[in-house]
């Protein structure tokens, strides 16, 4: 069995799978148990990884899982290209593992142009056009990134709450903060689409964590919760099978 891992800035997801088949899949914070859930009577023979984590996280994940499965792990990178698919980066090492793993997963499943939202701990816009050309894309600051730094870098901006999908003007410093975070996403979920249009682009896909919220919020995309976990997998099979 292949176990396959997502290791983001905030969460972990892992899959389980034997060929292209599910066998099962996790997520869960760095801080816990890092496979919780894993069925322990399996036998891992391969362990892939994409990672935006910093180096010493990264470390700390290699040493657990050779310590647990006695295996090495393969990490996958961002590349200049694959299959069809053209990185618009000088300089692909400096992309994201994730970006690149969810616009592979998207490009092979209908070689047509389209666009990945992905709202994780940053939010990540990228676009791809029917030749498979990355045109470039965006990184914004993830919900939870807007509100701790009007938290921590504002001395009078005091607010609880969690995210609303209210967008009206508000009338107290929470929902000023609340509602602003929905009307900035909601203004860049438009600028998606319109932007997506002027490009000839017609598919807008969304993963990550907050892909929900940016649904609520008015965003037409189709959700594709594993992108990242399915890119890489379509590499590192490809990999293998060379
Ligand atoms: N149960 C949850 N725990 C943590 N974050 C959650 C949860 N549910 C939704 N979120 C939202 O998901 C965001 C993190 O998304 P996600 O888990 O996709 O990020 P990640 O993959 O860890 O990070 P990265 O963006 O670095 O890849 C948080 O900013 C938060 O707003
Ligand atoms: C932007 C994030 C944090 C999104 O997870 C990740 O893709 C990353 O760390 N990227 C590195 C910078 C870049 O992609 O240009
Ligand atoms: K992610």
């Amino acid at each position: 069995m292949r176990l396959l891992i997502d290791a983001g800035n905030t969460r972990l997801k892992w899959r389980l799978a034997t060929g292209d088949a599910v066998v099962a899949e996790g997520l869960g914070a760095f801080d816990d148990d890092l496979l919780s859930g894993f069925p322990a009577t399996s036998r891992v023979r391969r362990i892939s990884v994409s990672t935006v984590a910093a180096e010493p996280r990264r470390q700390a994940l290699t040493e657990y899982l050779e310590a647990r499965f006695s295996i090495p792990v393969a990490y996958h990178w961002a590349e200049s290209g694959r299959g069809g698919l053209v990185n618009a980066y000088e300089d692909p090492r400096r992309m994201g593992a994730d970006r690149w793993h969810a616009m592979y997963a998207a490009w092979i499943e209908t070689r047509r142009g389209f666009v990945v939202v992905d709202a994780g701990s940053a939010i990540t816009v990228d676009f791809v056009d029917d030749a498979g050309r990355h045109i470039g894309g965006y990184i914004l600051p993830g919900v939870q990134m807007m509100l701790r730094s009007l938290k921590t870098d504002a001395a009078r901006i005091l607010f609880d709450g969690t995210p609303a999908s209210d967008s009206a003007p508000g009338t107290t410093t929470g929902e000023c903060v609340h509602h602003g975070v929905s009307w900035m996403l909601q203004s860049a979920t438009e600028r998606v689409l319109t932007d997506a249009e002027q490009m000839g682009i017609q598919r807008v896909i969304v993963t990550g964590g907050d892909a929900g919220f940016l649904l609520q919020l008015g965003l037409k995309a189709d959700y594709r919760p594993d992108l990242v976990l399915d890119g890489l997998a379509a590499i590192d099979a490809e990999d293998l099978a060379l």
